[in-house]
Order: structure tokens, then sequence, then C-alpha cells
């Protein structure tokens, strides 16, 4: 059983109310989740795996509390962790940085040393360009509550099988 650890980061709520989702449907204990406005990086080394959550703010940009908490986390050695990826955007709003703070998040921890788990199909989401898109595929779970939360349990599901199956 791999120990995971949950980190999000949120300013309006929706990625906390998903946070609380991810965790059930992992089955991650309350003690486990970590808002990173206060989260300690060196907490990170007691997990096997790392899920990471940001909404993307400005004009791809990381989540506020995540702009002072990711450079920390990198600085950790990751090697030998696997980590996945879920963020909040507006694929209409802003529909050519859709999610982009989670492919930051990706380069950065990957260059840390620690795998990407999590990919799934492309398919079915309204955005014009992402950084998460590689190859047909998403990195991790693009999700959009202001517009298309009724897709949201679906592309969870889908997520949450992939992660288990790595
Ligand atoms: C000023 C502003 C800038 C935003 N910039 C982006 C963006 O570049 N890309 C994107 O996908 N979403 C963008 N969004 C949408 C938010 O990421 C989205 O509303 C998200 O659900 C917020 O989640 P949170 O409440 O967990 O922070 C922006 C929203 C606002 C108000």
């Amino acid at each position: 059983m791999k120990k995971t650890g949950l980190y999000f980061g949120s300013s309006t709520g929706h990625v906390e109310g998903i946070a609380d989702k991810v965790a059930q449907l992992l089955g991650i204990d309350a003690a486990d989740v970590h808002n990173v406005a206060n989260a300690t990086p060196e907490s990170a080394m007691e997990y096997d795996l790392l899920i990471l959550g940001s909404s993307t703010w400005g004009y791809g940009d990381l989540q506020d509390d995540w702009e002072g908490f990711l450079p920390k986390l990198a600085k950790q050695d990751l090697s030998g962790k696997q980590f996945a990826v879920f963020g909040c955007g507006d694929s209409s709003s802003y529909s050519d940085t859709f999610c982009d703070a989670m492919a930051e998040i990706a380069e950065q921890v990957k260059a840390a040393g620690a795998t990407l788990i999590g990919q799934i199909p492309a398919d079915g989401y309204s955005y014009d360009a992402t950084r998460c898109e590689e190859d047909g595929q998403l990195i991790g779970c693009c999700l959009d509550e202001d517009n298309e939360s009724d897709e949201t349990d679906d592309r969870l599901d889908t997520w949450v099988q992939a992660i288990k199956k790595a």
C-alpha cells in the first residue's frame, strides 16, 4: 500500500472541494491532506505517492500559495516517488491557458526526481490550448468547475482508475 499525501492550493474553494472528493476516492486520511498555504515541503518526504492540486490564475500562472510552496517542494529529493496532478481552470474565459498551473507543477516535480502517473485521454474538452496536453493525453485531471462541473465526477473517476492501475 503506497503512503499517499495530497497537497492543494485553492483561492476561491474549487480545488479545495475537489481535494476532499479525491481524498475520499483514494482513501486518503484527513491528516494526509495538506493546504500548501500552511504545509511544510519536508512533510512530503514521508509519502510514496503525492497528489498535487492547483487552480490556474493570472494568465496560466500557479495559484498564489503554490507560488511559494512549489520551489521549496522542488528542492527536495523526490526520486523514487510517484505523483499525480489535478486542477481547476476555466476552459471558456481562459481557453488558451486552461489549467496550465498543473503543467508547471508537473515540470518542476519531475525535475526533482518523481515519476508522473495518472495520465488520461484528452477527449471531451472544449479548451483551445493547454500545457497539460501531451501526445493526445492530459498529464492529469483537468477540471472546469466554472462551466463543466457536470463532467467532474466522470473525469475524476477516469483519473482515479489510472492512478490505481499505475
Ligand atoms: C483573474 C482570473 C484569472 C484566471 N486565469 C486562469 C487561467 O489562466 N487559466 C485557467 O484555466 N483558469 C483561470 N482562471 C479560472 C480559475 O482557475 C477557476 O475559476 C478555478 O476554478 C479557481 O479555483 P480555486 O477556487 O480553487 O482557486 C482564472 C480566474 C480568474 C478570476
